[in-house]
Parts: C-alpha cells; structure tokens; sequence
C-alpha cells in the first residue's frame, strides 16, 4: 500500500511585498523575503509586533495582495485558483458585513460566491455551531462586534474547508465566547484541517496552535514546534540560602522574583543546562548556596520577547 503524503498547507519562499508610494516615490516593504512551511493538519500561529506584516502576508497567501516577488502554494496549488480557494476558509481582520441582511442569506451569499450550492440547513446548523442560532431573525447591523466575528467564523467554515486562515478570530469575543471558539477551532483540527491562526492574544495562540512563527519587520525570525520554541528559552526559577549579595547575583543575570516574604528567590534564563550550571556556578563563586532549583519553562510571550526583544511586542 502507497501512502500519499499531502502537499503542505502553504509553502512560501523569498516572498517579498512592497506597498508602492503614489507617483512611483519609492514604497513601503511590508515582506523582506519570508519563507515559510506550513504542514498539513498543523494548527500554526504566526505572531509579531503591530506592522510586522502578518495581515499582508495572509493577504498574500490568499491572492488578495500580489506579492512583488517570491512564490506561495497554497494545498498544493496557486492561490489564484479558484478550486483552490474553494477550500479555504478565511475570516479577515476587518469584516465588512451587510448591515440590513439577516444572516442566513449572508451564509448563502457566501456559499454561492465559494462556487458552493447554498444548503439552508446546513447553514443553520453552523449559526447553531458558532452560538448565534437565537439571531437568526435579526439583521446583522443590531450585531454585538463579538456576533459579527461568530458569523465571520460561520463564513469561514462553509464548505468544510481543508485550510482554515483566521486573522483575530476572537477579537471582540467576551471570555466564554472565546470558549467556544476555541473549541471549535480544535475540532476542526482532530478533523485533519490546517488551522493558520494570526492573533494578538498570545494565550489564545499557546492554547490552540502547534507550531508558531514569530513575524517581525517582514521576516521570520523564529519558526517551529511551540514546545522547542518554549524549551529554548527555558526560565529557571531558583533559590538560594538566606544572606546571599542580591547585587552579585543580578550582576549574573538572576532577577528577584519571589515576594518580600520569598527572600532569596531569582528567576534566570538559560537555553540548555550547560548555561544554567555556569550561570549557578558563578552564583557560588559569590557566595550564594542553592537550596532549591525548578524549571518553569517560557510561555509564548517569553518567546516573543526573546525573539523581537523588549517591551510592547506583544502583538
Ligand atoms: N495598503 C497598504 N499600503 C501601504 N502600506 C501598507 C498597506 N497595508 C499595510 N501597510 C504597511 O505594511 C506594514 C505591515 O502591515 P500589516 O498590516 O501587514 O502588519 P500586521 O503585522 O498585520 O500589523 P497589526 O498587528 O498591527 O495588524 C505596516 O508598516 C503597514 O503600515
């Protein structure tokens, strides 16, 4: 028996965009040459700070923006074709929603547009999916900003696509909303469908995705499975017997961390254990004696951070 292995979900090389300035005045390059390789089935989040480029290279994955240069498969194909988009669900940033329609006819309007035939009860049965099945009767322009992202997210889902892209889905969702979506996102994915998830809630991305890329100024500076991602830039958590010189040991790179009551507790960043050895053997070299060592590991934030460096990344 051959077993065929799919294509990636998407594959990016060299892609480059730059947004040309009016009257040919030199331009904006929102992409420096991303590569990238999204595998089938994966649940992939791509972070960075605001104007990293994730809008614009989603928009460029998905044919709405050409690329200046480079190539992009998306399932195997071009995004420019229309059997291809047809399997892709795509929740954008900015939804714009026809106010005086009711959101049925908006699901069909969209199945029909995917080259789809317009299944009523099916499409019930996805406004029921994403919680809005008691606004059926309403227009969409008396939607909450969390409504009109849950009937994005219906849009999104029409067709049982094979690669679902969302830019901020749950943006405007209250808690137990994102719940839900969550949720949903992760049955798609025990389904077998490629989840690529741009969002600026970084919990959200570590709860969902698999894999992540961290997108800053048009490159991809760091890319893989979240948990390596998280390994690499472990934090060790530390403390040392009463009396040890805070000063000796900052200068060493430990970070108080406990509370007035904690005394003697630091938190220090090594990449592997031969880092941390060193890092405690020149903490003893000052004087300060271990009494207890635990790893806590660095949460996507940390990784962020650690990959764009300073604060107000967290986008
Ligand atoms: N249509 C456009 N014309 C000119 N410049 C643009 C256009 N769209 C985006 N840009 C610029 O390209 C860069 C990347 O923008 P993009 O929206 O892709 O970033 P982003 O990572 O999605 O940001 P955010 O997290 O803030 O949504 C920014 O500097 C932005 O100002």
């Amino acid at each position: 028996m051959t077993v065929t292995t799919p294509p990636p979900a998407l594959e990016v090389q060299g892609l480059r965009k730059t947004y040309r300035r009016a009257f040919g005045r030199g331009g904006h390059e929102a992409l420096r040459g991303m590569d990238l390789h999204v595998p089938a089935g994966s649940a992939f989040g791509l972070i960075g700070p605001n104007g990293a480029g994730k809008t614009t290279f989603i928009k460029s994955v998905l044919g709405i923006v050409r690329p200046s240069a480079g190539t992009v498969r998306v399932l195997g194909g071009s995004p420019e074709d229309p059997a291809i988009r047809a399997r892709i669900g795509y929740l954008p940033e900015r939804l714009h929603l026809p106010g005086t329609w009711k959101s049925p006819a908006f699901l069909a309007t969209v199945a029909r547009l995917k080259g789809l035939k317009a299944d009523a009860g099916a499409h019930l049965k996805l406004l029921e999916r994403v919680g809005l099945s008691d606004a059926v009767d309403r227009r969409i322009g008396g939607y909450s900003k969390g409504m009109r992202q849950r009937l994005g997210l219906a849009a999104a889902l029409i067709g049982d696509p094979a690669l679902l892209v969302l830019d901020e889905p749950t943006d405007g969702i209250d808690p137990m909303g994102r719940l839900e979506v969550r949720r949903i996102l992760q049955e798609e994915v025990k389904k077998g469908v490629t989840l690529f998830l741009n969002s600026h809630l970084l919990a959200e991305t570590e709860r969902v995705c698999d894999r992540v890329a961290i997108l800053a100024d048009g490159r991809v500076l760091r890319e893989g499975r979240l948990d390596e991602l998280a390994k690499a830039g472990a934090r060790w958590r530390v403390r040392f017997a009463p009396g040890a010189d805070a000063a000796a040991l900052a200068s060493e790179g430990f970070v108080p961390a406990g509370s007035a009551r904690e005394e003697g507790v630091y938190t220090v960043d090594a990449a592997d254990v031969a880092v941390l050895n060193a890092a405690l053997d020149k903490a003893r070299s000052r004087g300060a004696l271990l009494t207890e060592l635990k790893r806590e590991g660095a949460d996507l934030e940390a990784v962020l951070v650690g990959a764009v460096g300073g604060p107000g990344v967290a986008a």
